[in-house]
């Protein structure tokens, strides 16, 4: 059973700030939506997160990629992988990218967010139209083969513990708005299915090359 602690503090009153989201949002001409990838470890979060952002960075908009390995090694150095602490993990970025949401940037999240009451959970804290959800759909045995750091290899041989695929739960996304998969596409591919969805859907402009693949 975990033990959730949930303290609210009465005596602390909200302080309204001069300068609004609205008004961030007009100066910045964009946006602001969190990009969620989640998938195994090795699935091609990262990769492809990054790739979508430095395509957003060339055509000018104002992006911040929050990836759990980075985000690891200081916000959340605190945290191993529990349920408890992916919970707490997966809370702390909600609400730090709700945070950049607010500031109107485009963020996209790194994380395997294994949990479907988690994700829903970082979806309930912002606008419905500000949370897409990308599912980087990758086979097991893919990531396991691919094993880029190493991991799957030493979770075989039971040196991690509660590594998610094998020894700890990895909760699929229903009805993600984005469905990759990445045993079909190559990472261009990837990328461009998400630029397109975001052109699509009125969060970029699109350009004469788009809609060419
Ligand atoms: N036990 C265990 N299970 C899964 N992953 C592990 C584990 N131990 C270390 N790592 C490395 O940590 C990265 C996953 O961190 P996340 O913050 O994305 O995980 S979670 O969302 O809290 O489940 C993950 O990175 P990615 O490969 O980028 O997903 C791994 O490199
Ligand atoms: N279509 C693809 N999309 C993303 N990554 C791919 C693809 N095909 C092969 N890869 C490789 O798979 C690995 C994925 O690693 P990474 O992006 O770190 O995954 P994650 O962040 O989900 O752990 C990289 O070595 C990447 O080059």
């Amino acid at each position: 059973m975990i033990e959730k602690k949930h303290e609210t503090n009465e005596n602390i009153i909200w302080h309204k700030q001069h300068v609004e989201k609205e008004d961030r949002v007009r100066v910045l001409s964009q946006k602001p939506c969190i990009l969620w990838f989640t998938g195994l470890s090795g699935s091609g979060k990262s990769t492809i997160a990054n790739a979508v952002e430095l395509e957003l960075f060339k055509r000018g908009r104002k992006t911040y990629l929050l990836d759990g390995d980075n985000v690891r090694h200081g916000l959340n150095k605190d945290l191993g992988f529990s349920e408890i602490d992916r919970i707490e993990n997966i809370r702390r970025i909600g609400e730090v990218s709700k945070l950049f949401v607010d500031s109107g940037l485009i963020v996209l999240t790194a994380f395997i967010s294994p949990f479907r009451s988690d994700r829903q959970i970082a979806k309930s804290l912002v606008k419905y139209d500000e949370f897409i959800e990308i599912f980087v759909d990758t086979p097991l045995e893919i990531c396991e083969s691919r094993d880029p750091k190493g991991l799957y290899k030493k979770a075989r041989e039971g040196a991690i513990k509660n590594f998610t695929g094998i020894s700890s739960p990895y909760e699929e996304p229903e009805e993600p708005h984005i469905h990759i998969n990445t045993e079909k596409h190559t990472v261009q591919e990837c990328t461009d299915i998400v630029i397109n969805h975001l052109i699509k859907h009125g969060y970029i402009q699109g350009d004469e090359n788009d809609y060419a693949i």
